[in-house]
């Protein structure tokens, strides 16, 4: 039942909307719920005998019959909210940029982040299994929002919330312990993989999906298989992170920018990664031409040293802090923001390689790819030393033999 009053008391201005919420400037105190009132009370307010006292909690069994019938009728409407806004049509639920964060957890805080303080989606959905912290996350992210530009912000153990998504990130599951590789956590993060693609798919049949969960690669293959969707609506964060690392320890050492350091790795987010030392240059300037054998363990100034310590830093980080959570979460709004833009931009994520440098089995590496809202619209024809091909070829079957026994 809805009940509005306007009590004449200068004291008291009191909206009852489905028993809901009591306000007033003195004597209740602000949303002092309705049920809450001792029905005596509540008399008095409805008769304007009470103008200013403090009421005591108590538990209110009665109904809207508290005043009488004449009370009532001399009462003028209102409601704040339809007082002051004249409504000429609904808004839009879900806007054309609404991105969901699946994993509330460090990685999807990280990403729902950038996402929202670099003004990349306006609408932004997380879910997790687990309500406590959701709740924290969410109500955080919601009391910065006048800061950051208004975005809608939802956050629900329920995947309805994702509905009519443009973009679903996965980052749910667990991360590595001491001495675990990222291959490792397959069959936890599959299973739970297989459970959560199909609700999400039902609820945002267009999406394009963006994996972050490790192994990045296999949980990429595992979504492309649950999905049934095109696999150029999966995209894996790959080697991003790994070639954002690489290019800063290089430039690192060169005392430069490390946006003005070009170079990539390919293959697996994982041991297996492939430097390719052989495309490395600063404006155009290929090391290779400066140091023929760049990059190899015969190169006197030890290079090479950066991209093993590149295979390394993940862990480096974990157990400095924890976890990494910063820079995957750039990286991955990096990706979402070429999506939701159709830039085409070619970042390092993960695609399906088979028929690439011989590659046979069907399977989710690293490589150079043109992004757009429909996901992966160009993989770039890379020119690659043998030796590096060779890696390439050898990290694809390291992965493969990982994911082959898999049963999905
Ligand atoms: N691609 C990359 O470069 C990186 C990947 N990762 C990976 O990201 C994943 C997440 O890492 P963290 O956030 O640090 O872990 P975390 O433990 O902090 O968070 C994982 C979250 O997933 C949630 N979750 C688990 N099952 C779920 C389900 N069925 N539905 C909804 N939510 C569920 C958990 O409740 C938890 O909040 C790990 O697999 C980790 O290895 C981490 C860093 C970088
Ligand atoms: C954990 C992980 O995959 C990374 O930071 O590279």
């Amino acid at each position: 039942m809805v009940l509005t009053l306007h009590l004449s008391s200068p004291f008291l201005r009191i909206c009852l909307k489905n028993w809901e919420y009591v306000t007033s400037r003195r004597s209740i105190g602000m949303n002092r719920r309705i049920r809450d009132l001792p029905p005596t009370i509540l008399k008095d307010i409805l008769n304007g005998k009470n103008d200013g006292k403090i009421i005591e909690s108590a538990s209110f069994t009665g109904d809207a019959s508290c005043g009488s019938e004449k009370q009532r009728t001399d009462l003028q409407p209102v409601c704040l909210r339809e007082e002051l806004l004249c409504k000429v049509s609904d808004p839009v639920r879900d806007c054309c940029h609404k991105v969901s964060v699946i994993g509330a957890g460090m990685v999807g805080i990280g990403v729902a982040s950038a996402l929202l303080y670099q003004k990349i989606a306006s609408h932004v959905a997380i879910v997790d299994a687990f309500p406590k912290k959701l709740e924290g996350e969410g109500m955080d992210f919601s009391h910065a929002s006048l800061l950051i530009g208004d975005p809608h912000i939802e956050y629900d153990t329920d995947f309805c919330i994702t509905s009519n998504s443009r973009v679903v990130v996965l980052c749910a599951g667990v991360r590595q312990q001491e001495h675990e590789s990222r291959l490792d956590l397959t069959k936890r993060n599959a299973d739970i993989f297989k459970t959560i693609i199909p609700p999400l798919l039902s609820f945002s049949p267009n999406a394009v999906f963006v994996i972050a969960s490790n192994p990045v690669d296999i949980l990429s293959y595992v979504t492309w298989k649950v999905s049934g969707l095109p696999y150029y609506r999966i995209i894996g964060s790959g080697t991003y992170i790994d070639t954002c690392r690489f290019r800063y320890l290089i430039s690192d050492r060169l005392g430069i920018a490390p946006s003005s350091v070009n170079g990539i790795i390919i293959g697996e987010h994982g041991d297996s990664q492939v430097p390719l030392w052989s495309g490395v240059n600063v404006a155009g300037v290929q090391f290779r031409d400066i140091i023929p054998n760049i990059g190899l363990e015969t190169d006197e100034e030890k290079w090479y040293e950066i991209s093993r310590e590149v295979v390394r830093l993940g862990s480096v980080v974990r157990c400095l802090k924890g976890y990494t959570n910063v820079a995957i979460g750039l990286c991955v709004a990096d990706i979402v923001n070429a999506i939701l833009g159709n830039t085409q931009r070619v970042l390092n994520v993960s695609t399906m390689i088979q028929g690439h440098f011989d590659v046979c089995n069907e399977l989710f590496l690293s490589l150079p790819c043109a992004i757009g809202e429909n996901g992966i619209t160009k993989i770039v024809r890379l020119r690659m030393t043998e030796f590096e091909k060779k890696s390439f070829q050898t990290s694809a079957s390291i992965v493969y033999n990982v994911q082959k026994d898999m049963k999905i």
